[in-house]
């Protein structure tokens, strides 16, 4: 997708503030600005916000005040709809459970991204590229996402993530259940996409054996403000 900005940043936090239903501990996310391209590894402990954070950028959750801007537009405050699309267009999430649709085959859940994002044209040799650049055999666009090994899902939902070219990419501890071997190479493959694009990546981890493979390294707890300032 083209930029929609250049003179942006890829994420803009201000003064951001989330509560869940019925709970009394707020999230207050103060100033934080990515740079478009940048390989951020945020960590914190379990609990910290992680999830909560992602959500926020990818517009999943809506803060109860404060603002989420994403490539210079004011996405959280974009009616749901536009903000919907404007995520399929320009933000790829991969989520810790990958989210594939079961009885779906590959090609169908990587088609399914597409067509959210607007694209109407067929994405089959974008897949099969993807696919190859993520070392995954090509009879596998025409399974069902429910016979793929973990790693495998694991792919298909980066290839997902990855089939509209996002200048953002959100990744949630997708290397919990690999193995040592299985993660670094699930890493090298997904810096080198994201190197070839130019993708924003923004991964959730508490593996501290991954920080290598990032420019930056952010604590959840170093972007929040104490609750009372909120
Ligand atoms: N839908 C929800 N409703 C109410 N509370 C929630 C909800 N989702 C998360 N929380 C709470 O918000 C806090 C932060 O959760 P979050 O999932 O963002 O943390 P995390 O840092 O990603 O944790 P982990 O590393 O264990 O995945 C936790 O106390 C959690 O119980």
């Amino acid at each position: 997708m083209s930029q929609s900005n250049n003179q942006s940043f890829a994420v803009e936090l201000d003064q951001v503030v989330h509560r869940y239903p019925n709970q009394q501990t707020q999230f207050c996310f103060s100033a934080w600005q990515v740079s478009q391209g940048a390989r951020i590894f945020l960590h914190g402990p379990s609990g910290s916000g992680k999830t909560t954070l992602l959500n926020l950028l990818s517009g999943v959750l809506v803060p109860e005040s404060g603002a989420v801007s994403i490539l210079g537009q004011p996405f959280s405050s974009l009616p749901a709809r536009k903000r919907d699309k404007f995520r399929a267009q320009h933000v790829g999430v991969v989520f810790q459970q990958f989210n594939l649709i079961p009885h779906l085959s590959v090609i169908k859940n990587i088609e399914l991204a597409a067509y959210f994002a607007g694209n109407k044209q067929s994405v089959r040799t974008s897949a099969e590229q993807l696919l190859t650049q993520l070392k995954l055999p090509m009879a596998l666009l025409d399974t069902a996402a429910s016979s793929l090994s973990v790693g495998q899902q694991q792919r298909v939902a980066i290839a997902r993530a990855l089939i509209n070219k996002p200048e953002i990419l959100l990744v949630d501890e997708p290397t919990s259940a690999l193995d040592a071997d299985a993660r670094d190479a699930f890493m090298q493959v997904l810096i080198a996409l994201c190197e070839s694009m130019n993708t924003t990546l923004i991964f959730v981890s508490h593996d501290q054996a991954l920080r290598a493979y990032f420019s930056d390294c952010v604590s959840v707890k170093a972007l929040q403000q104490e609750e009372q300032i909120c």
